[in-house]
């Protein structure tokens, strides 16, 4: 009887070995994880989310708002009422952007050349935001410059080139503006884009992910000190979302963008119209009792890259029976 048990255990055990070499191989051996279709569980939603009218009489900046995500944040917030000022260094794209949408929405989107390291120049841009619809209620921190490289090959230019465009330029921004506020006794809702990765780090981007956590704790610092002045602060963590300007430099070959849309526990990239309904909705008086807020929009990223356990998503259910077995059996032991 004891040896009849015995040689079950055995062979038991020779199968479940014989598995999970195969298992081993298919783990270490496979190319990437496959999510198969989950993206149609999630299909993303363009219209704009707030009702028509909720930004009428404000007054919105948005930095880098001639392209990308600022650019669809504009087109968001323009087609809700808001009156919006788009500045950064190019001025032809930023006029050509706010013509289109001025003519979409009917609403005026004035185009201001703002190089947002320069703090005369971010002075300047207010002065002429104020000459032309007022301080605004509006702020939205968005533009930033960044490039895939191994830190070894940054030159200090390279690293100051970053996080005066992220950190300072943001810091310039929110601080002339906020002084202006203060000075009128107007309160207003600031928003900055940061990333996921300016909580966890990322190599190959430390200049950005450097500068985005410092813009976090700027952010979060305010919204404990202003709010007695009527402002908000918070800010909006992106995961991927294409755009030419971060597919660019972020991914020249193409080749990330698969891998990462198979690490998305929702099967895909986000898009500008979904994050534009984000920031709209944070920037309105619906959010009115948000702040200090870190909202991360990526469906599942984060996570997903986090978990220590979250690569047997490619166990199969056959595999489990083996591995649930293997498991059992250490009772007692
Ligand atoms: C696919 C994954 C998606 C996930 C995305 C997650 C996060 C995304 C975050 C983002 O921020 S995406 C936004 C990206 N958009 C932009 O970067 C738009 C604006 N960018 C630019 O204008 C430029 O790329 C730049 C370089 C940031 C600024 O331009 P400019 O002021 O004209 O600088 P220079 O060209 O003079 O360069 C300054 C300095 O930097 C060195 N450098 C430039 N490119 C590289 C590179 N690829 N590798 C290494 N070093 C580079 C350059 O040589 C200069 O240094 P020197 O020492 O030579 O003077
Ligand atoms: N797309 C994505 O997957 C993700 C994006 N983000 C963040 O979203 C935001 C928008 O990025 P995205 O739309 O993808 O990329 P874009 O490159 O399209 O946007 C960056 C904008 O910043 C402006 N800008 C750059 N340098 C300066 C400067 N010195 N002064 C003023 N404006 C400047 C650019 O305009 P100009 O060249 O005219 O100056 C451009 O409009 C950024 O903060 C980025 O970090 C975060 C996570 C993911």
């Amino acid at each position: 009887m004891a040896a009849r048990v015995l040689g079950r255990a055995g062979r038991l055990a020779a199968v479940v070995r014989s598995s999970a070499v195969r298992l081993q191989l298919r783990l270490h051996g496979s190319a990437g994880l496959r999510f198969g279709s989950q993206a149609s569980f999630f299909p993303p939603l363009g219209d704009a989310m707030l009702p028509s009218g909720s930004f009428n009489n404000h007054v919105a900046l948005i930095t880098g708002g001639g392209t990308g995500l600022g650019r669809a944040m504009t087109a968001t917030l323009s087609q809700l009422g808001a009156q919006c000022i788009i500045a950064s260094r190019k001025l032809d794209i930023l006029q050509r952007t706010a013509e289109e949408i001025s003519s979409q929405t009917g609403n005026k989107v004035h185009a201001v050349q703002c190089d947002v390291r320069d703090p005369q120049a971010v002075s300047q841009c207010v002065d002429q935001m104020e000459a032309l619809t007022g301080l605004p209620d509006v702020i939205i921190n968005n533009a930033a410059g960044n490039f895939v490289c191994p830190s070894e090959r940054l030159s200090p230019n390279a690293w100051k080139t970053i996080t005066d465009i992220v950190l300072n330029g943001t810091a310039f921004v929110t601080l002339e503006l906020g002084k202006r506020l203060i000075q009128n006794q107007k309160g207003a809702s600031f928003l900055a884009i940061t990333t996921i990765y300016a909580e966890s780090g990322s190599g190959f981007v430390v200049p950005s992910a450097s500068a985005k956590a410092g813009v976090e704790a700027l952010y979060k610092s305010l919204a404990a000190e202003w709010g007695r002045y009527g402002h908000r602060f918070n800010i909006i963590q992106p995961g991927p979302i294409r755009t030419k300007g971060a597919f660019s430099r972020l991914d020249p070959t193409g080749a990330f963008e698969k891998a990462t849309i198979d690490r998305i526990p929702t099967g895909r990239l986000g898009t500008p119209a979904e994050i534009a309904n984000l920031a709209a909705y944070v920037s309105s008086n619906y959010a009115s009792w948000m702040s200090g807020a870190v909202i991360r929009f990526d469906g599942g990223e984060y996570v997903s890259l986090a978990g220590e356990f979250n690569e047997l998503r490619s166990v199969t259910p056959d595999q489990w029976k083996i591995l649930e077995a293997m498991i059992r059996n250490t009772k007692g032991s």
